[in-house]
Parts: structure tokens; sequence; C-alpha cells
């Protein structure tokens, strides 16, 4: 599997250290390991999964800027794990409000000796931290203005809105809630992979 993933990197053009990449594969055998048993995800072959969760997690490591995030709706750590995984120097706080993916996200950064995520099990609308983050992330987790609702708290005063979405997300955009703007929308590729990806860079309006 490291073979295919070194590929899949290559392909996105990212660059990641081979202890990382091993990380990464073990990441997917145990997300491949207890997913019947708590129901992670719904793609079921390990190889997909590295196509469609690690280099789909990874893409969008041009556009970080920071040192300390948040991962909202992460579920089974998806994109924070492999996030903290490539850049070990910056600390990740991975929240989702089911225990079993909590638990999951805990017994990976055990076995793999990840040390700089916490994982915490809490709606993110219940969860404050009194120190903010650079980057609040999310995958597949909410509309725009409802990310923006529940998560307003969360980012330092420069911090940014990082949500990874599949096509063009044009009328949430437009439906922007007031005192937030769109900085950027970076069309993502994600070689093996299909479907239109994009993200979506948002601060808060001076
Ligand atoms: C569709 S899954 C996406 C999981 C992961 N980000 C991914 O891309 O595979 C959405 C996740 O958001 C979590 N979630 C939904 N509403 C939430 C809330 N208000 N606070 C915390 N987590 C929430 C769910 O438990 C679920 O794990």
């Amino acid at each position: 599997m490291q073979k295919k993933l070194a590929e899949l990197l290559a392909g996105a053009g990212l660059e990641i250290a081979p202890a990382q990449q091993q990380q990464l594969v073990r990441l997917v055998e145990l997300l491949d390991k207890w997913n019947k048993a708590y129901n992670l995800t719904s793609v079921r072959d390990p190889q997909q999964m590295l196509s469609r969760h690690i280099v789909d997690s990874l893409v969008v490591l041009p556009y970080l800027s920071g040192q300390r995030f948040i991962d909202v709706g992460t579920g089974p750590g998806l994109p924070g794990l492999p996030l903290a995984i490539a850049q070990p120097d910056k600390e990740f706080v991975l929240l989702d409000s089911l225990g079993k993916r909590i638990r999951f996200i805990r017994q990976v950064c055990h076995e793999l000796g990840v040390k700089n995520v916490k994982a915490v099990q809490s709606r993110v609308e219940d969860y404050d931290d009194a120190a903010k983050f650079d980057g609040v992330i999310s995958r597949a987790f909410a509309s725009l203005s409802d990310m923006l609702e529940w998560c307003h708290h969360l980012p330092a005063a420069d911090g940014k809105f990082f949500a990874l979405k599949g096509v063009y997300p044009e009328a949430e955009i437009a439906a922007l809630p007031p005192g937030f703007q769109v900085d950027d929308v970076k069309k993502l590729h994600v070689p093996e992979v299909e479907a239109e990806r994009h993200l979506v860079i948002i601060s808060t309006r001076g």
C-alpha cells in the first residue's frame, strides 16, 4: 500500500516523509480493521481510502497557515488525522459529537504514537477553548452558514475557516452570513478521484 500512496502523493504534488507515509498507511489499516464495528466510513476498499480519504485530506496542505487547528465534525479523523501526521510540529484538536469516532481517533494516536492531536467528544456549539485557533477546518460537515454560525467563536482574530467541499458551492457562498468574507476558493486535484473538490477559505470581516 505504501507504493500506491507514494504514487498518489506524487500525482498530487505533495512531499511527505517516508516515516509519515508509513503512519498514513497504518491509519488506513486501522480504518479498515475497525470500520465494521465502528461504522467509520462508507468507503470499504483500503486502496480507495488512500485516495478518497488520505490524499483528499492532504491536498489542502499548501493552503493552510498557522500553528493551531481544529477539525470540526472530524468523524474518524478526516481530514484532521492525515494533516496532523503530515505536520507533527503543529497542534490539532479533532472534535466530533459521536463517542465511538473519538475513541477510534484516540486508539489510532496511541498505536501510531501521534502526539500532536487532542480528540474531543462534543457538539461544536458547546465547545470552546481559551487558546483560539489559526484554522477551523471541516470536510463534509455542514453548510458554510451553519459552520460559521456554530464555529464563529473558535478562530483567533486573524484565524481562518477552511471548508472542504465538492462541486463549487455557489449557493452556499451567496448565502454567507454578514461579518464573513470568502478570501479564496481553490480547485483541488485528487488523483483517482473523479468528483470535483474545492477548498473555501473564509475570514472574519475586519
Ligand atoms: C458526514 S460526517 C464527515 C466526517 C469527516 N469529516 C469526513 O470527511 O469523513 C459528519 C460528522 O460531523 C459530526 N457532527 C455533526 N454535527 C455535529 C456537531 N454539531 N458537533 C460536532 N460534530 C458534529 C457527525 O457526528 C459526523 O461524524
